[in-house]
Parts: structure tokens; sequence; C-alpha cells
């Protein structure tokens, strides 16, 4: 039986706990924003299948617990990952200063390059403190695209996810084109070695 995807990739995404993880997943596999808080406990998972450049995509998309208690639990979650959604809160400066910590965690659990930076609650310029100048800023000294979304609202988040996982796919046909081209280059040096031993017979 065919398979209904060309790819199956892992994302998972972090920050500290109520800048709204579970909200702009929801928003991305359910269309939906509930406006409740019930924190996450350990973690959730949702898939949704995306099409691009005519690939299709299976997203298995892994929520975890922000709360500093739920954190051992977490980082087991890293292994296998494809791509980090890293979130924190526009109206809230202690979650953006904690990007480091967050980033700090990728690097010790697992080797994952691919990351997109989410400033989430994007949707009342009354509240909000992080500005857009200094996150974007903080995003290019980290080498790593920012969006500025808000699950309430449906701003962005289709885009951000689809940037994810496009980074991910670019990433994958990459490394595939290099081993190609690895195999490819073994292959010419067999045949000029079998070449020479013929001759020298
Ligand atoms: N204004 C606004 N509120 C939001 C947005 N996203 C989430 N919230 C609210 O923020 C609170 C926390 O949202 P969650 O999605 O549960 O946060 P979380 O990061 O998953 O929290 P933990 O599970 O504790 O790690 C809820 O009351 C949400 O309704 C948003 O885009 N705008």
């Amino acid at each position: 039986m065919a398979r209904g995807f060309d790819h199956l990739f892992k994302l998972l995404i972090i920050g500290d706990s109520g800048v709204g993880k579970s909200s702009l997943l929801i928003r991305f596999s359910d269309d939906t924003f509930a406006g409740t808080y019930i924190t996450t406990i350990g973690v959730d998972f949702k898939i949704r299948t995306v099409v691009i450049d005519g690939l299709r995509i299976k997203l298995q998309i892994w929520d975890t617990a922000g709360q500093e208690r739920f954190r051992t639990i977490t980082s087991t979650y890293y292994r296998g990952t494809h791509g980090v959604i890293i979130v924190y809160d526009v109206t809230n400066g202690e979650s953006f200063a904690n990007v480091r910590r967050w980033l700090d965690e990728i690097q010790n659990n697992c080797d994952v390059v691919n990351k997109v930076l989410v400033g989430n609650k994007n949707d009342d310029p009354d509240r909000k403190v992080v500005i857009t100048e200094d996150a974007q800023r903080f995003a290019r000294q980290m080498d790593i695209e920012l969006f500025e979304t808000s699950a309430k609202d449906n701003i962005d988040v289709e885009e951000m996810f689809l940037a994810i996982t496009r980074q991910v796919l670019q990433h994958k046909l990459r490394n595939a084109q290099n081993e190609q081209q690895k195999d490819s280059i073994t292959l010419k040096k067999q045949q000029k070695n079998k070449r020479k031993s013929k001759c020298c017979s």
C-alpha cells in the first residue's frame, strides 16, 4: 500500500510556560483558539500533512511543557527532532530573555540546526514589551528566522510552520545531494583504480 506522504518530519515547540505553545499548535492543526489556559503536562503531539513544492510532508509536532517541573520529561523528546520552534511572548520580557536558555538546551540535547524564533501574542500593541527591532537583532545574531505571531488572531502561524518545514526539507534534500555526490566520487575513483590495475597487468 502506498504511504500517504513523501517525508515525515518531527518538530518540537519549546519556550517558557504560558507563551502560547499549545495555542500555536492548535491554531495550526485545528484552526481554533480556546482562550483558556490548561498547562501542558509532559508533552502532547499533533499531526498535520502539508504540501511543499509538490511533496507531501507529514508533520508530527510535539508540544512540550514550559514548566520547570516537567523539564526532565521533555528533554527526552529531543530525540529524532528535525526542527525546533522556540517561542516567547511579546508581552513578557522575561520569556524573551529566557530564549538564550532554550537555545542552550537545544544544543545540549541534540544537533538540530533547523530552528525558528517566534514572538507570540503579537495582537495587542499596548501590551507589547519586546520590540520587533530588538528581537530582529537577536535573531540575526543567532542566525535564526524570526516570526511575530498571534495564535489568537491567526497572524503568521501558518507561515511560521511552513517556514520551519521548508527549512527542514531543504536541509534534508541538500544532505541527500551531498551523499549522492560522495557516492559518485567514490564510484569514479573505484573505476579509475580498476582501469589502472588493468593497464599495469
Ligand atoms: N492574546 C493572546 N493570548 C494568547 C495567545 N496564545 C496563547 N494565548 C493565551 O496564553 C495562555 C497560555 O497559552 P498556552 O497555549 O496554554 O501556553 P503554553 O506555552 O502551551 O503553556 P505551558 O503548557 O504551560 O507551557 C492562554 O490563556 C492562551 O489563551 C495569543 O496569540 N494572543
